[in-house]
């Protein structure tokens, strides 16, 4: 039975879910990194909030870790690139937070505008300043978004209710969409120079990371209000703080920071500033939505290998894992034959799907061609860390799709170039009994391939069988199956054989192989 951690503190629905879906659960919140470190390698999954940090030393000691769930969007906890080389899938909940996140700026936005917090503060120490608080509308005033994708399109559409104006910068956002949610697509600069108040809704990346910067933060209108409830790092907080104190910037409404937690900041005293703890996403119907989606979404993967919401792995619905499954032992297979057949010298793969695998996401049938593929390399190559692995060593890979009738109902042809030339296999799936291999560097030859199989490339003459079967059987190894192809229907040209064999061949077995007359390739096979 599967099992998985919750490390964060998690709406009890989730457990619940993962005990009903056949998922071993344990819920131990606050630890600090060594204690995790130590009881990692246990689990099976991982599911998090923002605040454990999935680092790469975490990852290094998960050894039966297959996934780490995030409730809730953000994943800037997670190192993504250790955790793929790993072939650990890590997914989010895209969408459950989003509305109360939205509904969180725009109550910053509220009380930016009314000082609403420090008006509170003030009348209930009995001083009543009506004068001092004097706010300022919402109506007709300009909101800048800074990222307007998911939590941006409805703080925008709220904001559209209040009657202001919103103005979006999104290099992303397409104009189409821009007139959909109903803003305004605007450069960076015309946005810093407009906005009334700014509201932030980016992840933080490289190119977002301190977007308001001073140098940002100088080209805003005098009198800004600016809110922050998406990552703390979008903002330069020494610059804020300066721009504030100056009067400049006249509030900020901060919910994250860029240490986190932030029972410490240059910023905390500064005039007109409000903060509130990284409470985004803290509603209790958003934290039942995320904690609800992530357990579902994992123990989809760990008990029927669907993928959904994945960051570093296509898409997989719990329908679809069923209908793919047999595709993908088939494309693991055809992978692993050409793999353990070309080895290193392949520099790029085409993953052809005909008929009825036309019609599927081919997305995991290549994951699966170069899990299979790179296997020969590597132990811990999985489909998660395929193409990432792929990428790293320069492969080029190409998917192609035909809508064509070929000769099976179903086909996968995987090719591969080489230093030596291009060379493809072909299988399809038959009936009950699964995939097959029916066509192999031009000659079509059936055979199932698994376990351990030998491959012989011979100029096709009379005894040649017969003088396998006897070299074999001399040194004690049982054929099981003979499967054989000739690259012509006239005999004499080029024939392979492959042999499923009862045991592994040893070097001196396969060196008696190549010295039979008319032996060009002997190689020994090995199929999970
Ligand atoms: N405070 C909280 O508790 C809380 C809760 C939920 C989400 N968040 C954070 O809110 C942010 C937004 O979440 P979302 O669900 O809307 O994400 P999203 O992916 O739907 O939208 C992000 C948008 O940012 C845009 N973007 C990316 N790079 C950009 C750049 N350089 N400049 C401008 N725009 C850029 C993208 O095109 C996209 O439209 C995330 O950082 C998320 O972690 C915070
Ligand atoms: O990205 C998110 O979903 C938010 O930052 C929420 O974080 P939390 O789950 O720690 O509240």
């Amino acid at each position: 039975m599967p099992k998985v951690l919750i490390s964060d503190k998690m709406d009890p629905k989730a457990a619940e879910i993962f005990r009903d879906r056949g998922v071993e659960v344990d819920e131990i919140t606050g630890q600090t990194p060594e204690e995790l470190l130590k009881i990692i390698g246990d689990y099976d999954g991982l599911a998090i909030r923002s605040s454990t940090k999935v680092t790469p030393e975490i990852l290094d000691a998960a050894t039966n870790l297959k996934v780490v769930g995030r409730a809730g969007i953000g994943v800037d906890n997670v190192d993504i690139p250790a955790a793929s080389a790993k072939g650990v899938v890590v997914m989010n909940t895209p969408f459950g937070n989003s509305i109360t996140t939205a509904e969180h700026a725009i109550a910053m936005m509220f009380a930016l505008a009314r000082q609403l917090p420090s008006a509170d503060a003030s009348t209930q120490a009995g001083k009543w300043e009506k004068s001092k608080y004097m706010g300022v509308e919402l109506t007709s005033k300009t909101l800048g978004l800074i990222g307007a994708g998911n939590i941006g399109s409805i703080v925008a559409e709220r904001a559209i209710g209040l009657r202001m104006k919103v103005i979006a910068y999104d290099p992303f956002l397409t104009e189409d969409r821009a007139v959909e949610i109903g803003v305004e697509k605007v450069a960076l600069d015309d946005l810093l120079g407009r906005a009334d108040f700014i509201t932030m809704h980016t992840p933080l990346t490289d190119q977002t990371r301190n977007i308001l910067s001073a140098e940002a933060l100088a080209k805003t209108r005098p009198g800004v209000r600016i809110i922050n409830c998406a990552r703390g790092g979008l903002i330069d907080e020494t610059a804020l703080k300066d721009a504030l104190e100056s009067g400049h910037v006249a509030g900020a409404a901060l919910d994250v920071y860029a240490e986190e937690p932030a029972k410490e900041n240059p910023l905390f005293g500064t005039p007109n500033l409000i903060c509130t703890p990284h409470l985004g996403a803290s509603t209790s119907e958003a934290q039942v939505n995320v904690a609800i989606q992530v357990a579902e979404q994992m123990a989809d993967y760990l008990v029927n290998g669907g993928v959904t919401n994945a960051l570093n792995m296509p898409s997989l619905s719990a329908e679809q894992a069923p209908k793919l499954k047999p595709y993908m032992a088939l494309a693991t297979q055809l992978g692993s034959l050409v793999g353990q057949l070309a080895g290193d010298q392949i520099r790029g793969v085409s993953v052809e799907v005909e008929g009825a695998a036309a019609e599927l996401d081919q997305k995991p049938i290549t994951a699966a061609v170069l899990a299979g593929l790179m296997r020969a390399y590597s132990d811990t190559v999985n489909m998660v860390n395929a193409p990432y692995l792929a990428k790293e060593r320069g492969l080029d890979v190409r998917e192609v799709r035909h809508e064509r009738e070929g000769d099976y109902h179903t086909l996968v042809r995987v090719s591969v170039s080489t230093s030596e030339g291009d060379k493809s296999v072909a299988g399809t799936l038959f009936g009950s009994s699964g995939p097959r291999l029916v066509e192999m560097f031009g000659i079509k030859v059936e055979a199932d391939l698994e376990g351990d199989m030998l491959y012989i490339v011979n100029e096709d003459q009379p005894g040649f069988i017969g003088s396998v079967g006897s070299t074999l059987g001399q040194a004690d190894v049982n054929i099981g199956t003979f499967h054989l192809g000739r690259r012509s229907d006239v005999p004499g040209g080029e024939a392979v054989l492959l042999l499923s064999i009862d045991s592994p061949v040893e070097e001196p077995v396969l060196w008696s192989v190549c010295q039979l007359e008319g032996v060009k390739t002997v190689k020994a096979l090995r199929f999970e």
